[in-house]
């Protein structure tokens, strides 16, 4: 496409994430605009396209990638509503910027994968947002450069200060914990082999029946043991750090989000309210190098088999919560569109 063209895009899903990425969309990222916007609610979709000059709303996905002047599209509705969107935009030739996670089991994550095999080419970058945070980025260099040897343990710290209405067991793992999955296997460039799950007693500001907090650990192939402490009621705010532990040094990123003031006897900085704000350059960074390599015709980060990857270590994840076991995790064979 022309350097002087937008992009125009179909926004499928406009509540908090979809709401958010419109905005980035419209006034944030350079070289798109949004063409479109979907949405189960109606008002919601009028909402969202309102203000937004040629911008159509739709409360269906597939109307909205049809609509004049799209090019690609962002889905940013509910897991189990992805598979529909990205078979939708396949049918069309789009590219796809796919909110995480790809789809919320490994059976549909791996129809997702062998589709998209069967086009050729990549149309879908799963928004796994970490990938591109400042600290994140810095701790990959330096993991990749050798300089502390071999990774031999990373410490997640996943915190949240409460969880939405209707949040289970199994979307600890789908929803939250697919990120350190994910991260994990970047920072790495390994596969996760197996998933434990440990369950404290839970905390009391826990809704009834919700597990947390929880530890979870990952083995991988290279024989690195990763943990995760997840605690998505903690209260207090939005906390998400990771150290990696080398032979000859360690690293550590997530604890210095903002100013750290000492004064009058206290010292001390503060703790986003929620990852909005705790990874807004990351998604500004993630949609930008996605509009880039789309106007440039290219697909660029997590793919479809990242997705894949990240559900079916869920899967082994939610395995292992409801049978206290290891849970190994089973791979399919990677297409060689992903090698
Ligand atoms: N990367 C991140 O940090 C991050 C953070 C939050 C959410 N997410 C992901 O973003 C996605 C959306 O999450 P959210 O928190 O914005 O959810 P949400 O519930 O706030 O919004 C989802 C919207 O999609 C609409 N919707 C439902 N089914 C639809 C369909 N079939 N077609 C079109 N619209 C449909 C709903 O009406 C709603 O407006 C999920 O995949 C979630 O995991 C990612
Ligand atoms: O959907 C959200 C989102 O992915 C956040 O990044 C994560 O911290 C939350 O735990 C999860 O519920």
């Amino acid at each position: 496409m022309s350097t002087d063209t937008p992009l125009g895009i179909a926004v499928i899903g406009t509540g908090r994430m979809g709401a958010d990425h419109i905005r980035r969309l419209h006034t944030v990222t350079n070289g798109a605009r949004v063409a479109a916007v979907a949405d189960l609610d109606p008002d919601r979709a009028a909402h969202a396209a309102h203000g937004i000059d040629g911008c159509t709303a739709h409360t269906d996905p597939a109307a909205a990638m049809a609509a004049p002047g799209v090019d690609a599209v962002l889905v940013a509705s509910p897991g189990p509503a992805h598979e529909a969107a990205l078979t939708a935009a396949f049918a069309r030739g789009l590219p796809v910027l796919c909110e995480k996670p790809l789809t919320p089991d490994a059976a549909s994550a791996l129809r997702v994968v062998e589709a998209e095999a069967r086009l050729g080419r990549r149309l879908v970058q799963v928004g796994f947002m970490r990938r591109y945070d400042t600290g994140y980025l810095r701790l990959k260099e330096l993991l990749d450069s050798g300089a502390h040897g071999r990774t031999l343990m990373l410490h997640h710290r996943h915190r949240n200060p409460a969880t939405p209405p209707g949040f289970t067991d199994a979307m600890l793992i789908n929803d939250s914990v697919v990120h350190e999955i994910d991260v994990t296997r970047w920072l790495l460039g390994e596969e996760i082999t197996a998933v434990h799950v440990l369950r404290p007693t839970p905390s009391g500001a826990a809704p009834a029946g919700l597990g947390d907090p929880q530890l979870v650990l990952f083995e991988t192939t290279g024989g690195q043991i990763c943990d995760t402490e997840l605690f998505q009621n903690c209260g207090f705010g939005y906390q998400v750090a990771c150290e990696a532990v080398g032979e000859r040094g360690t690293a550590r990123t997530g604890d210095d989000h903002g100013l750290l003031v000492n004064a009058d006897g206290r010292w001390g900085g503060t703790i986003t309210p929620g990852y909005v704000e705790r990874f807004a350059d990351a998604y500004d960074r993630q949609v930008q190098r996605w509009v880039d390599a789309t106007r440039r015709g290219t697909v660029e980060g997590p793919s479809c088999w990242d997705g894949y990857a990240a559900a079916a270590a869920c899967e082994a994840g939610v395995r292992a919560q409801t049978t206290g076991a290891r849970a190994a995790v089973e791979l399919a064979g990677r297409p060689g569109l992903y090698r």
